[in-house]
């Protein structure tokens, strides 16, 4: 009886701070939506509303079940619309429509008492496909329920690994000096702009995220802590111009144990150095803010001309042996390395014609060469491009020009940070 009575009483906790997230009263929230809809949907949001409301505390029983079947309904008739058009088609109605399914979907979780997983892995995917509704609540409530879970564990050693037989690592490739990208030591911003930005030269830099608190916490341990239990964007495949490449969400914890921690064993059986990575989507940035205190933007983007609320931050995240093929990009970077360490090569967007980039639209930043082992019978004039390269380790920046070739192969389990700013 005690231990049910203290359920409860931790249960009616959680419902005491998800209820401070809502208005007080049913008519304060809105329903506001950016745009049409069809009209089969306000009074289903409405419905959903009056039965969160009507309970006066925690929706219970058929009520409860009513709810979490209205947010079904609503997630899965937005979905429709979500996916009938490229993305940048998708009315931000709709996808407020989901995110509203995931909001009263993720509530009902929270009322039944029940295991919190389901309502956290709701607001994720609210928070990944859906557009921010009453001042981006499922991110508030997110927290209060990760508050509420049992803090992650440390991950354990995946059973039987000690018996496994362990692939060699492909070597660390030997960069000669004449080839090498050019490190400076925390230059001033009138020295990288002079003698890097404007004349379009990378560099690596150094000393300039020392003090960045990702530093010294971040882990594989610590992100099973602080983020196992929420549902992330993954990019698997060696590399995405592979046929197998695909996308997938999952929980941080299913990435670690299945690609990270078990990534020798990957290689073992597919007899090949490469393996799953994950995504530059920007999943730190909107999901898991406790990261994002944790590193700052560099400050040489103040010499772009862009605000700082345009910058682009992507996590890189993924076990040795992940490639990114050559490909270029719109806007200049400093790709920064948290752990591990990546192989790196780089090339002027004036060698583009020797690069072989893809026919394909979609595929046309990217070269069709593998740059580690080139086949200069279908691309001759690869042997006349020219090459810059690093082995990029933790603590250093480097900084690549808009549209210069890069190509990165992670040498180790590896996490890096990157910034594109204008
Ligand atoms: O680190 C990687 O694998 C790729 C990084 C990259 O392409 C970028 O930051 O633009
Ligand atoms: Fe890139």
């Amino acid at each position: 009886m005690a231990a049910a009575g203290g359920e409860a009483a931790a249960g009616g906790a959680l419902w005491a701070e998800v209820r401070a997230l809502l208005p007080g009263a049913e008519e304060a929230l809105t329903l506001a939506l950016s745009g049409e809809v069809e009209e089969c949907v306000p009074p289903l949001l409405r419905r959903a509303r009056a039965l969160l409301y009507g309970a006066g505390g925690p929706p219970r029983g058929r009520a409860a079940t009513a709810l979490r079947r209205l947010g079904d309904v609503l997630r899965d008739y937005s979905w429709e619309k979500l996916n009938a058009a490229p993305w940048r088609d998708v009315g931000k109605a709709w996808r407020q429509v989901y995110a509203y399914g995931c909001l009263f979907g993720a509530l009902a979780e929270a009322a039944g008492g029940g295991p919190l997983a389901p309502a956290v892995r709701l607001c994720d995917m609210g928070l990944l496909m859906g557009a921010s509704v009453l001042d981006n609540v499922l991110a508030r409530l997110v927290r209060v329920l990760q508050a509420h879970l049992p803090r992650g564990q440390p991950r354990a050693a995946p059973a039987g690994s000690a018996q496994r037989v362990r692939v060699d690592p492909p070597p660390t490739p030997v960069i000669q000096p004449e080839d090498a990208v050019p490190h400076l030591h925390c230059p001033s911003l009138e020295h990288f702009r002079d003698n890097y930005l404007i004349p379009q030269k990378p560099v690596v830099l150094e000393g300039i995220i020392d003090h960045w608190p990702c530093m010294t916490k971040w882990s594989v341990d610590y992100f099973c802590q602080v983020a196992g239990c929420r549902t992330v964007p993954v990019e698997l495949g060696s590399r995405y111009t592979d046929e197998e490449w695909s996308q997938k969400l999952m929980t941080v914890n299913d990435f670690i144990s299945q690609y990270i921690v078990n990534e020798k064993v990957w290689g073992h059986f597919l007899q090949i150095p490469s393996t799953p990575a994950t995504s530059p989507l920007p999943w730190l940035d909107k999901q898991i803010p406790e990261l994002k205190q944790d590193i700052s933007i560099p400050d040489y983007c103040c010499l772009g001309e862009g605000e700082e609320d345009d910058i682009t931050i992507n996590a890189w995240f993924g076990p040795e042996g992940t490639i990114s093929p050559l490909h270029q990009d719109p806007q200049q970077n400093f790709l920064a390395q948290v752990f591990g360490r990546k192989y790196i090569r780089l090339y002027s967007p004036q060698d583009s014609e020797n690069l072989y980039p893809h026919e394909s639209h979609i595929l046309h930043n990217t070269s069709q060469v593998d740059v580690e082992d080139p086949d200069l019978i279908k691309f001759p004039n690869f042997r006349n491009a020219a090459s810059q390269s690093c082995i990029l380790m933790p603590g250093q920046v480097l900084f690549i020009p808009v549209k210069y070739w890069h190509y990165v192969r992670s040498l180790d389990i590896s996490f890096s940070v990157s910034f594109w700013w204008s």
